[in-house]
């Protein structure tokens, strides 16, 4: 088999720089190109600079250069980048996994039409972990009923800008949904001054931002007497990486002209 033809957008960011890596380690994939914004200081250098290998890819801010002969792109930029580089992915044929955060319900809705086009795989987080984590909550919710209420905390670096995490909003629907509901009907998203009581049947929400946290998500089932809780600590974003290749493989392993939106509990064969 021929190695999977990848390009990373946002080369440059956070995720961006591990993606590179895990491409250069991973011998059925190949780096074949790389994007980011203009004014990056990443912009016209060696893709593999940062680690300082020489992958004879730069990075471009041109978008056709940095998309030709890609199989699969990887995006972790932001929501207006992303849907500008789907555009271009339609444009010539490339499957994409995306793991931006922060989208609006009308550009989810443009991914979701994208991939009625392109097969895409959309994830708020690509760890095996906090994919099982969706499913524990499930679990839990249905178990403990309405008389246990929940609330979603999580932590994040000082750089990240949208809140609360994708992560956190991705959990708060898996936890309405097995309550019958939505979170535009029940989640509760800021508390300040004289709230008045706890709105029986909410999903609150809790933000907190500092120093290098890499991502940490508990959810707490509170009840009368007792609490349970499930969390997920991200000690390193190499387990973003992992999941995003194997979100690689498994659209390069699809079916010529196949598309669809595909979730990370469909690469882990979790659905
Ligand atoms: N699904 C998952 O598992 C995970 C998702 N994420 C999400 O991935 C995204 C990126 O995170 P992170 O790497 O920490 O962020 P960074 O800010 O470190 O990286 C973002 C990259 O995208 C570039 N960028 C900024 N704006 C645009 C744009 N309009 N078009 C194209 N590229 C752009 C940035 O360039 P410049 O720096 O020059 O502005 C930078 O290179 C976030 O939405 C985050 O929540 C993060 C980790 C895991
Ligand atoms: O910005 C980050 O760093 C992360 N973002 C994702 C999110 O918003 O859920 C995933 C992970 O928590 C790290």
């Amino acid at each position: 088999m021929p190695p999977i033809k990848v390009a990373i957008a946002g080369a440059g960011g956070r995720m961006g720089r591990m993606l590179i890596d895990a491409v250069l380690a991973s011998p059925d994939c190949r780096l074949s190109g790389a994007l980011d914004v203009p004014g990056s200081p990443a912009l016209e250098q060696d893709a593999g600079l940062h680690a300082g290998k020489a992958t004879g890819v730069n990075v471009t801010a041109d978008l056709h250069q940095g998309l030709a002969g890609a199989q699969v792109l990887i995006d972790f930029t932001r929501p207006e980048g992303t849907l500008a580089h789907l555009a271009v992915c339609r444009e010539l044929g490339v499957r994409t996994v995306i793991g931006t955060t922060g989208f609006s319900a009308e550009q989810k809705a443009q991914i979701a039409a994208h991939a009625t086009a392109q097969a895409t795989v959309f994830s708020a987080n690509m760890s095996v972990g906090v994919n099982v984590m969706l499913r524990l909550l499930r679990d839990a919710a249905l178990a403990l009923g309405p008389g246990y209420d929940i609330e979603v905390v999580e932590s994040h670096h000082k750089h990240k800008v949208d809140a609360p995490s994708g992560t956190a909003l991705a959990m708060g629907e898996v936890l309405a949904a097995a309550r019958g509901t939505t979170l535009d009907a029940n989640g509760v998203f800021t508390r300040h001054g004289h709230t008045g009581e706890r709105t029986p049947g909410s999903i609150g929400f809790a933000t907190v931002r500092g120093g290098d946290i890499i991502g940490e998500h508990t959810v707490m089932f509170c009840g009368a007497g007792e609490r349970v809780e499930i969390a997920h600590k991200s000690s390193s974003r190499a387990n973003y990486a992992d999941g995003s290749l194997r979100a690689a493989r498994f659209l390069a392993a699809l079916p010529a002209g196949q598309a669809g939106l595909y979730g990370m509990a469909d690469v882990l064969d979790l659905a």
